[in-house]
């Protein structure tokens, strides 16, 4: 016995959990969400694959998420919503962390080329290479469009998802790709508007930092435009029905009337935190119900 007092924040955690807790699990439910809606979009795949995609996906997305909290293990020290984690409380060494990230990353390469194909297997591992060299090695501390170009990363479930169902990518996969593409500035940018403080001590030059909160308010309902346009072109050209149709036009409503909600509030100079948390945690139900939407609108008019 050393005598210690013991430190609530450092209290000991089975490994098992810290494991779990480097994929960060919840990200990965909707990055799966994304991943496996498109293959029922695009046909109908059997149960096997569903699995084995799922297994994939998780670990591909899990290892680059490892391999993130590695690479970020300074910046991740000093902010208050990431302090715990594994490395920077200590708990797991940052060399350990990097095997496992890698260790996933491998199996789930090796998992998807032998059991689905060789594309899937090969969009997926571009993923992972995006998010972790694109985004988070060179954009995340050098430019406020580190979350737009490096969101990119963030938009391959769906193409992995059809190429895993069709064994190829056509304009419906390239839709959905660009639909996640637009949708992550305002997800992200509502939730780094509401941790500056963070940010701003991780010297990050996330954009309210950069550009200002109005600044980026006006980004965000920019990018909301351009999603909402994107979301109902995949209608014209017949991809899909009523159903889907109806759906995107009331997420859309409800997602815009954030965006603005955050907008006007900051204008008349109100409070526009809680709006901003609104369209932080309704985005994440936006991207979940418009995926489930396009499976069931075309599993039903198949
Ligand atoms: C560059 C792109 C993205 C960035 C920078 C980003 C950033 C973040 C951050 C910082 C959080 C807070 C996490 C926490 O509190 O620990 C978050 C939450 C979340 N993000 Fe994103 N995100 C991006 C793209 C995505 C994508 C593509 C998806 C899924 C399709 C996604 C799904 C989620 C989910 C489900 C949460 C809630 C997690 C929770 O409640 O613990 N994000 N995002
Ligand atoms: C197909 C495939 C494998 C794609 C990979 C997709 C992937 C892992 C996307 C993650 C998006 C995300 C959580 C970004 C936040 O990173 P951050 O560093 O800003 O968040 P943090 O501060 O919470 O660590």
């Amino acid at each position: 016995m050393t005598g210690v007092a013991l430190d609530p924040d450092k209290a000991p955690t089975p490994l098992s959990r810290d494991l779990i807790a480097l994929t960060k699990p919840r990200i990965i439910s909707l990055l799966l969400v994304t991943t496996v809606a498109p293959m029922y979009a695009a046909g109908s795949p059997t149960l096997l694959t569903v699995l084995l995609v799922s297994i994939g996906g998780y670990l591909m997305a899990g290892g680059a998420n490892a391999v993130n909290m590695y690479l970020d293990r300074d910046i991740d020290d000093v902010m208050a919503r990431t302090r715990l984690r594994p490395i920077p409380s200590g708990r797991m060494s940052p060399i350990q962390v990097l095997a496992f990230g890698v260790a996933c990353a491998t199996f789930a390469t090796w998992l998807l080329a032998h059991f689905v194909n060789v594309l899937t297997a090969g969009l997926a591992l571009a993923g992972f290479y995006f998010y972790v060299f694109i985004y988070t090695r060179w954009l995340k501390r050098s430019s406020p469009q580190n979350i737009v170009i490096g969101g990119a990363a963030g938009a391959f479930p769906p193409l992995v998802g059809w190429a895993a169902v069709t064994g190829t990518l056509d304009v419906s996969a390239l839709c959905m790709f660009l639909i996640v593409f637009y949708w992550t500035p305002p997800h992200f940018w509502a939730l780094a508007l509401l941790k500056q403080v963070d940010y701003g001590r991780a010297k990050v030059p996330m954009a309210p930092l950069v550009w200002g909160e109005r600044e980026t308010m006006y980004q965000m309902v920019w990018y909301t435009v351009i999603l909402i346009a994107l979301t109902l072109l995949p209608v014209l050209f017949g991809a899909f029905g009523t159903l889907y149709l109806l759906s995107a036009i009331l997420l859309n409503a409800l997602l815009m009337g954030g965006v603005l909600k955050v907008l006007f509030a900051a204008r008349a100079s109100k409070p526009w935190t809680g709006p901003a948390w609104w369209v932080y945690k309704y985005s994440l139900l936006y991207l979940a119900l418009l995926f489930l939407a396009m499976a069931v609108d075309r599993a039903i008019t198949r």
